[in-house]
């Protein structure tokens, strides 16, 4: 995208560098140089006309006499011109004149690029001006401090606003001066401050580390480098701490430094060469420049700063079951399974090499390694007669483990223990995540938490029979997201035909909850407004692929960090897009009732929505192959299993058996397109849920919930009908907006309105029906057609007698 994109950006400014380079090179050279010495020259003439002033005063008179003479190093030229610049002029301030012009010689001498100039000039002038008018007020009785115009100014001024109103004056020019020229806010300084504090600061440690490492530097050290490189030795980190301090030293220079490198860097080429280049790193230059100065003044956009004092919710509104108790391992029940296994195996002549156990919160893993020369399929053809003989319910025969060369046989636990969202939400996996949407879903066979990025898998879907645990795994993912995404960067959009399962979630809509517009409930329990709400993600969809496209980047997290680093303009549309998560449960219930209609979109979605930050969690009970379509299945790579009651679901479901097996509450089956994992599901109760959504509920929110974009059907937004009873409510509102602005466009409306973009287009189309904007003409403003609101009010009245 990007690459197509740049070379049209710049064929349209190749027409502009013709005109604007038109002075050749050499010209600019021998101009450059005029204007470096004769800003020498006046300099020169400036400083000897204060040694001289009085004077040459007489002079004045009669400068093209020959006879006469000046004291002046450029003798009457230069007596003269100072004369005209200094006394006459604007005082000792016009000193700064030779040096800008000098500056602007230079620029021209070696061809660099002169837009720059123009801040020069401007805040040159500004301080001649200023001090001029400073001197005038403080000096007046020496006249060559302030020249004939600071006095001036000043006896003007003080005519109308007295000596006070020229000090207040003096004051607030000064302050702009600080403010803009040299961005001297007192945010600024205090930073600037601290910065200083903590350099100086850090100097002085780095001095007392290389004269003596003291115990308390070199844990840190250790912590440091465990941190950045996960296997390492003690011995490994003197060499290790070298290249952290490398790294953190050349981390914090470049910022500034960066740039000055771009500028030398890019110096040669433009001396050479006044081609395309030169325009693009222009273009280039200018955004970057204006992006890092709005850096530097604001700091980077930060999204959550609406709701600043938003506080997570904390892991004690999260219950702990086993409360301090870990996973009991029952030595007899091992010993007495291994024993059973063997015992089974050897019945059909297989011999075991070797055993191991792991025990898991619900099952217990026993990895065996066969004598040599057994058949792998003759094992996994006997996992009814292990089950059978160890009289348990979801045995499960890997063979092999992949990636272990064992064969595993898992056999549940006969006192299976819960895993607590809180153990996992606690876990130090969990917490130090660097995923973009973390879930954490639970244990793993061995006793690890378990968490995955929603956002890679990026769709995910579940199933299991009724009472499996799916409606927890659902508020376990939700929960996830709640303990670790601020408000602003996650939004939810929940269906529920059930109307139990995610209604506490409904105290949070206005802080993480994604809605239509005009719809009372965001949580959707009613299925034609699925269906509403599904279009119209598909538009939020389209609209985001259109913000991503003019922001030149693959994804919403590169997007995110362009548009937090301020390179895009809020006023071109762009805002900061929170990630968006629907989730629905009964998906059988809904492909039952509307079928295609459901669909399409969903699949639409599926198969495009991962770059924009769209994810979707799809959940039934039913996984049969009416319900998960193939166009489903091939789009959602991820698949949870809960207990599924036969085979065919399990394959519908994972494409492989296993999820039969399973022995229910929460133990589960997950695959991300690869590997089956069998997993045993964090458990979240209803209270808790109800805890977190009520911690959340009862902090400030958004005025209100996420507003999706406006979908309204198929029948409406482009038919041009003049009916006045089927008119928007906000009809004559728009009309009245685009009659003062006297310009016809639905973003008008949208950004005067607050309106989506659908409805605003819709009431467009309505203006056009009652005569008041013209048609569509492409990319211009549609023309409005009547001049004033007398003129609207008479159209109006006209039309209700009609
Ligand atoms: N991870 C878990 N750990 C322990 N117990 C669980 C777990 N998940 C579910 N259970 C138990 O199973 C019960 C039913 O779970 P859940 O309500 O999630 O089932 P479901 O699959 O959503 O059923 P339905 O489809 O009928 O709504 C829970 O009340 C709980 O007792």
């Amino acid at each position: 995208m990007t690459k197509t994109k740049r070379p049209i950006k710049s064929k349209a400014k190749q027409t502009k560098p013709k005109v604007k380079f038109k002075v050749s090179k050499r010209t600019k050279i021998i101009f450059g140089s005029f204007l470096m010495l004769f800003a020498i020259g006046l300099f020169i003439s400036f400083v000897s006309y204060f040694f001289n002033w009085q004077a040459d005063q007489s002079l004045m008179a009669n400068v093209l006499d020959r006879t006469e003479s000046s004291n002046n190093w450029l003798n009457k030229f230069g007596a003269y011109i100072s004369h005209s610049f200094i006394y006459k002029g604007f005082g000792i301030s016009i000193l700064s004149l030779p040096v800008m012009l000098f500056f602007t010689g230079m620029y021209l001498f070696l061809n660099l690029k002169l837009f720059k100039l123009r801040t020069l000039w401007f805040w040159g002038a500004y301080v001649i001006l200023w001090f001029s008018l400073l001197l005038g007020f403080f000096a007046s009785s020496n006249p060559i401090l302030g020249g004939v115009v600071g006095f001036e100014l000043n006896d003007f001024l003080q005519d109308y606003i007295g000596k006070l109103g020229v000090t207040l004056i003096l004051i607030f020019t000064l302050i702009i001066y600080l403010v803009s020229r040299l961005h001297l806010t007192p945010d600024a300084l205090s930073k600037s401050y601290s910065k200083q504090k903590k350099q100086v600061k850090d100097e002085v440690s780095e001095v007392e580390f290389q004269r003596k490492p003291t115990s308390e530097d070199i844990n840190k050290e250790v912590e440091i480098v465990i941190h950045k490189n996960n296997q390492d030795s003690t011995k490994e980190l003197n060499v290790d701490k070298d290249v952290e301090i490398e790294n953190s030293y050349s981390e914090k220079i470049p910022n500034e430094s960066k740039e000055e490198k771009e500028e030398i860097d890019t110096k040669p080429e433009e001396q050479d060469d006044v081609e395309m280049e030169v325009e693009t790193t222009e273009d280039e230059g200018e955004t970057d420049q204006l992006s890092r100065k709005l850096v530097e003044d604001f700091g980077e956009f930060d999204p959550t700063l609406e709701l600043a004092n938003y506080r997570f919710p904390s892991i004690e509104l999260l219950k702990d079951y086993n409360s301090g108790r870990g996973i009991t391992i029952d030595q007899k029940e091992l010993e007495q399974n291994k024993n059973n296994i063997v015992d089974t195996l050897k019945n059909y002549k297989i011999e075991i090499a070797q055993i191991k156990a792991t025990v898991g919160p619900t099952v217990t893993l026993y990895e065996i390694v066969p004598e040599a020369g057994i058949r792998i399929s003759k094992i996994k053809n006997l996992e009814d007669d292990i089950a059978l003989s160890l009289s348990a319910l979801g045995i499960r025969i890997i063979a092999p483990i992949p990636g272990r060369g064992t064969i595993g046989i898992e056999v549940p636990n006969q006192n299976p223990s819960v895993v607590p969202m809180r153990s996992v939400v606690a876990s130090n996996k969990f917490q130090n995540a660097e995923m973009e949407l973390p879930i954490a879903m639970g244990k793993t066979i061995s006793n690890e938490t378990y968490t995955v990025d929603l956002a890679k898998m990026p769709h995910l879907l579940m199933a299991g029979a009724t009472g499996q645990g799916k409606s927890v795994g659902l508020n376990v993912i939700l929960t996830s997201l709640l303990y670790q995404k601020h408000p602003a960067e996650v939004k939810f959009i929940l269906v529920d035909p059930k109307k139990v399962e995610l209604t506490l979630f409904n105290k949070i809509e206005r802080h993480y909850l994604a809605k239509l517009p005009d719809t009372e409930e965001a949580i959707i329990t009613d299925n034609t407004k699925v269906i509403d709400t599904l279009n119209s993600l598909c538009i939020e969809m389209d609209n985001r692929y259109n913000l991503l496209k003019d922001a030149l980047v693959r994804n919403i997290k590169e997007y995110n960090t362009k548009f937090k680093a301020r390179k895009l303009n809020p006023e071109n549309g762009h805002k900061f897009l929170p990630y968006i998560v629907l989730v629905v449960d009964e998906f059988a219930d809904l492909i039952m009732t509307a079928g295609k209609e459901v669909e399409t979109p969903i699949a639409r979605l599926a198969q495009l929505a991962r770059a924009i930050g769209i994810h979707l969690i799809i959940a039934t009970q039913r996984p049969s192959v009416n319900v998960i379509t193939g166009m489903i299945k091939a789009n959602f790579p991820a698949r949870m299993a809960f207990r599924v009651t036969s085979k065919i679901d399990s394959r519908t479901i994972l494409d492989a058996g296993g999820a039969d097996q399973l022995i229910g509450r929460g133990d589960m089956l997950f695959t991300q397109g690869n590997d089956l994992i069998r997993l045993q599901c964090a458990f979240v109760d209803t209270p808790e849920v109800e805890r977190i959504t009520d911690f959340i509920g009862s902090q400030k929110a958004y005025p209100d919930a996420y507003l999706l974009p406006e979908y309204s059907g198929e029948d409406s937004g482009t038919g041009v009908d003049n009916d006045i009873e089927d008119r928007d409510k906000l009809f004559k509102d728009a009309a009245e907006v685009i009659i003062n602005a006297q310009q016809g466009s639905a973003s008008l409306l949208q950004r005067k309105l607050k309106l989506g973009y659908n409805r605003a287009g819709r009431i467009i189309d309505q203006l056009e029906a009652a005569g008041i904007v013209g048609p569509f003409e492409g990319s211009k403003a549609r023309q409005v057609l009547v001049p004033d609101f007398i003129a609207l009010e008479e159209l109006l009245k006209n039309e209700q007698n009609s």
